[in-house]
């Protein structure tokens, strides 16, 4: 084995040169903004308009803060940022994206609400001068949960989502998409069965879209779409469970089965009922505790169906 603790290194510059680097060649080309060419703002004609074009998997500091609860927290959000390019422009400006980000994270405005992203996707057309922006975040939503006897208080989660087209005629979109997790527990198997029931968590996804006049200073949607999912369910999941706890939602599973066909008919009937959704699509996903499969149910209903 060779000693190689005295190993006598050359300098920074020298290891740079040992592994390859190079001096600088001639500069021809000029270095001031205004002397570069302006390759995506040609104009010509460019054959079609681009419906979204700009940046995505933009991970950022974001706020969540809500008008419900009074619980402001910070998270990671995901983003997602387009614009439309009409077909006389050759590309979008690329760093306007991020530029404009940055400068709602240093006024300490990069929340998740529908007014900022109201307020951003308008900011980002005009900057872009586009007609269509879109933006969609993608954030880890943390509520706290407490034990049913013991009121132990816990932190869980949800995958939330939040999309807002904005179009300078037409106005504004919104999509909301929440996934939760709950606790299922066989009807069959427990039909069937001398005692006990196989039972699972459960992933209920819902995506909604949401009416014009949606007030997201009366109505939190994450805590809406969460309660749809989970009074549905089996039962619900805790981070903190006692011992009277855990008796309490083993009981409640048992007396409440539900196949995935069940849950997503059930969410259906609740998000139907909620006045400032007009469409939605809920898919209820079992990790089957029997199976090696997943069991699978969808339903996506459009309220202007029936108008
Ligand atoms: N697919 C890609 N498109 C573009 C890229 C890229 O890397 N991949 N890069 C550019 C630009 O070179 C760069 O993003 C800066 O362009 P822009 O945002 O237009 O910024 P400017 O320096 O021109 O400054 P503004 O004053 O904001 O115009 C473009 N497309």
């Amino acid at each position: 084995m060779k000693d190689e603790r005295n190993v006598s290194l050359p300098n920074k510059a020298e290891r740079h040169k040992l592994f390859g680097s190079v001096e600088p060649g001639p500069r021809s080309k000029p270095t001031k903004k205004h002397e570069m060419p302006d390759l995506q703002n040609t104009k010509q004609d460019f054959l079609f308009d681009i419906d979204h074009v700009g940046i995505t998997n933009v991970k950022h500091p974001v706020i969540v803060n809500s008008h419900v609860t009074p619980h402001v927290q910070t998270t990671i959000g995901t983003f997602y940022m387009t614009s439309s390019v009409n077909k006389t422009h050759k590309g979008t400006n690329m760093s306007r994206f991020t530029e404009l980000l940055n400068q709602y994270y240093e006024n300490g405005e990069l929340e998740v609400s529908l007014a900022f992203l109201k307020e951003f996707t308008a900011e980002l057309s005009h900057r872009l001068e586009q007609e269509e922006t879109t933006i969609t975040v993608e954030f880890p939503w943390f509520f706290e949960r407490r034990g049913p006897d013991s009121d132990k208080p816990g932190m869980n989660h949800a995958d939330a989502k939040v999309t807002v087209h904005y179009h300078q005629t037409s106005g504004y979109h919104y999509t909301v998409s929440l996934k939760g997790t709950i606790t299922t527990l066989c009807p069959c198997s427990k039909e069937i069965s001398e005692y006990s029931a196989h039972n699972q968590r459960g992933n209920v996804s819902m995506e909604a879209e949401l009416t014009g006049d949606f007030d997201e200073t009366t109505t939190d949607w994450k805590l809406a779409l969460l309660e749809a999912a989970e009074s549905n369910a089996s039962a619900r999941i805790h981070p903190v469970l006692k011992r009277p706890d855990e008796k309490m939602v083993t009981e409640q599973a048992y007396e409440n089965p539900r196949f995935v066909e069940d849950m997503v008919r059930l969410v259906a009937a609740d998000l139907y009922e909620m006045p400032f959704i007009q469409k939605f699509t809920v898919t209820c996903q079992n990790e089957e505790s029997i199976h090696l499969h997943d069991a699978i149910a969808t339903i996506t209903y459009d309220k202007s169906w029936h108008m």
